[in-house]
């Protein structure tokens, strides 16, 4: 069994100063935050129904709020741990920039904001999901399984794949197929992307004690389980042109794109040295191209 790690704020710095504008933003993982956005622009977009722009624009702008908001929190439970990763222990909290209260407020008082601006403005089952995106991301994945089990990314990251959802449910009021092959797409698509990443970043989480899957299963496990999620990612991938949802257009670039993926990882799941850091930093950075990409051809195809 793997043990719990516990929470303890021991090396986390006091503030000097007080935070800035940029300390605020860098709470809200801004760079993470545009591909999680992105998806949700793509989701309402795709759905049968064109909102006004004015409400789309606040669909949208409820979701990158509720995303910021529950990255804020995620940092505010997790500032003992980021002090010992060298990846993140320049983040406001941990760094002594900020103090723990003012993440706190900011991440409720700008969860609360979106949600119930969702509920208002569009619909109150987009603001559902919202809220459950949000309980996700920091209740289950954050608090509950990431210092727990190695499996905290497979179950939590189903967090990021409600934007398609929620952009879907807020043009609609409605959740359909199509958003649920979306979701289930991100849903499986965590694992690798997170994985290849947590590969060349094991040190880090080692050091921090988390039970990410390579320092908890080790190296070859973890090649062989980015491998084994691509599969249900490709069906997932294939799937809206393979079921009449899609032009040809999205289904060439799927299957091509989706080939690629599945190459990348191939080439990871063999590697059993050193070099394989490249394969893993490769699989990772085209992840990111991946979802961007296929999003981006779903839609162009729906408009050709
Ligand atoms: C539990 C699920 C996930 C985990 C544990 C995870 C973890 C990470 C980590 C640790 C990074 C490294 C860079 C950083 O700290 O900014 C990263 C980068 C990134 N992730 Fe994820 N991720 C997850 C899900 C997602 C989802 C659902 C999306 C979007 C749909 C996403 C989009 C991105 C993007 C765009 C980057 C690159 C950011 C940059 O340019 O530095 N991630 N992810
Ligand atoms: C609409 C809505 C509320 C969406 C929110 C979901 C969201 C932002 C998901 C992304 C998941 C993510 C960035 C995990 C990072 O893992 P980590 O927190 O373990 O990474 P770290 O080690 O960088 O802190």
């Amino acid at each position: 069994m793997t043990p719990v790690l516990t929470k303890t704020a021991t090396t986390v710095k006091s503030p000097a100063l007080p935070a800035e504008w940029r300390d605020f933003l860098a709470l809200t993982k801004p760079r993470v935050m545009v591909l999680v956005v992105y998806t949700g622009i793509i989701g309402m977009l795709m759905a049968p129904v064109a909102l006004p722009l004015a409400l789309g624009f606040t669909a949208i702008l409820c979701i990158a709020l509720a995303a910021g908001a529950s990255g804020a929190l995620n940092q505010w439970y997790e500032a003992d741990i980021d002090a010992l990763m060298k990846r993140t222990m320049k983040r406001p909290l941990p760094d002594g920039r900020m103090d723990a209260q003012s993440a706190l407020h900011f991440g409720v008082g700008l969860s609360g904001f979106a949600v119930l601006t969702m509920g208002f403005a569009l619909n109150w089952l987009a603001a559902g999901i919202l809220l459950g995106s949000i309980l996700f991301y920091v209740v289950i994945y954050t608090v509950w399984l990431k210092r727990r089990t190695p499996q905290n990314i497979v179950i939590g990251g189903a967090a990021g794949a409600f934007p398609p959802l929620i952009g879907w449910a807020a043009a609609t009021g409605q959740v359909s197929a199509l958003p649920v092959l979306m979701f289930a797409l991100v849903f499986f698509w965590t694992p690798p992307h997170f994985w290849s990443l947590a590969l060349f970043m094991e040190a880090d989480y080692g050091a921090a004690g988390v039970p990410m899957m390579p320092n908890v299963a080790g190296e070859r496990s973890t090649r062989r389980q980015i491998l084994f999620y691509t599969l249900p990612m490709a069906v997932c991938a294939i799937a809206p042109w393979a079921l009449g949802m899609t032009g040809l257009v999205y289904g060439i670039a799927a299957i091509v794109l989706t080939a690629i993926f599945a190459a990348l990882a191939f080439r990871v799941s063999k590697r059993t040295s050193d070099a394989a850091m490249k394969a893993e930093r490769q699989l990772f950075k085209y992840s990111i191209l991946y979802l961007f990409a296929l999003f981006g051809v779903l839609l162009v195809d729906k408009f050709i």
